[in-house]
């Protein structure tokens, strides 16, 4: 549970075009860290290389090391699916199946890597993961019914709470509040505060009162010029980020001088 991150020389590519450059960043468990830059400068491409969501992309690849406590992610003999077991991802958007059931949403991922779960292992999973969302108390007696009846709020924690049914070390979240109204997002953030006891979380965000409120470090992605790949141009602690950066280009950003 909860590993260290470290990206090692990341060059990111979709077929010919390269969209990030020369990435290198250490994540240490148990911590938020928050990307943040302007549109297009390579957050989410950077952030689904984490868990080889990218390659999924027809042409897409990387190049460089991700290490997983120690594991390079893009090793060969490195099986993506398990991957993908390792590391969680919450979309910008709630994206519970439809027509399944909150409990059966729980229980999918879990349910791809063991189909014979028992009743009563499946009840504890769905109770663990609900609770660990935050979402136990709002649907412990409606478990049956169809995801899709809830709230967005409480489907975006209906998805984290399908994220973590499987027990990752790393949870990735890309904009997990960008369609949610100010209470639910609240209610994501002080979420998000207690899976970083857990889980090594990192998060895409626009929301820059957001990237200070939840994270412990924060990555400044910026463009040279359009066309041009994205680079990381300063990681700190948030506090450093914000109040005192090296980089003029980040303190331009965070005062809203550009971006
Ligand atoms: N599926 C794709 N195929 C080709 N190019 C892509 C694809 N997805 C993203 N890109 C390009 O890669 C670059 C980085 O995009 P990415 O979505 O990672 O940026 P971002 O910083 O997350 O942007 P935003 O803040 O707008 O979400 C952009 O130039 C984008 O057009």
């Amino acid at each position: 549970m909860s590993k260290r991150i470290e990206i090692r020389d990341l060059n990111i590519f979709y077929s010919k075009f390269q969209a990030v450059r020369g990435v290198n960043m250490v994540i240490e468990p148990r911590s938020v860290t928050a990307f943040i830059g302007s549109s297009g400068c390579g957050k989410s491409t950077v952030l689904r290389s984490l868990n080889r969501m990218h390659e999924v992309i027809p042409g897409a690849y990387c190049q460089g090391e991700v290490l997983l406590d120690g594991v390079n992610l893009y090793d060969p003999a490195v099986d993506p699916v398990r991957v993908r077991r390792q590391v969680g991802m919450v979309f910008q958007r709630p994206n519970p199946f439809p027509t399944m059931s909150i409990k059966e949403n729980v229980l999918a991922g879990a349910r791809l890597n063991n189909s014979r779960i028992s009743r009563s292992e499946a009840d504890d999973i769905v109770e663990r993961s609900l609770r660990g969302a935050n979402l136990w108390k709002e649907v412990q007696d409606r478990l049956d019914r169809p995801g899709s009846g809830l709230s967005g709020g409480q489907q975006q924690r209906l998805c984290i709470a399908r994220a973590i049914a499987v027990s990752p070390d790393v949870l990735l979240m890309d904009e997990p509040c960008s369609a949610l109204d100010p209470i639910s997002t609240l209610a994501i953030e002080d979420l998000i505060k207690e899976l970083k006891e857990t889980y090594t979380v990192v998060i895409v965000t626009h929301n820059m009162q957001q990237a200070a409120r939840v994270s412990d470090q924060t990555a400044f992605f910026n463009l040279k010029a359009h066309g041009q790949p994205g680079e990381l141009i300063e990681i700190g602690s948030t506090e450093k980020i914000f109040h005192n950066p090296d980089q003029k280009a980040t303190e331009d950003y965070i005062t809203g001088r550009f971006g």
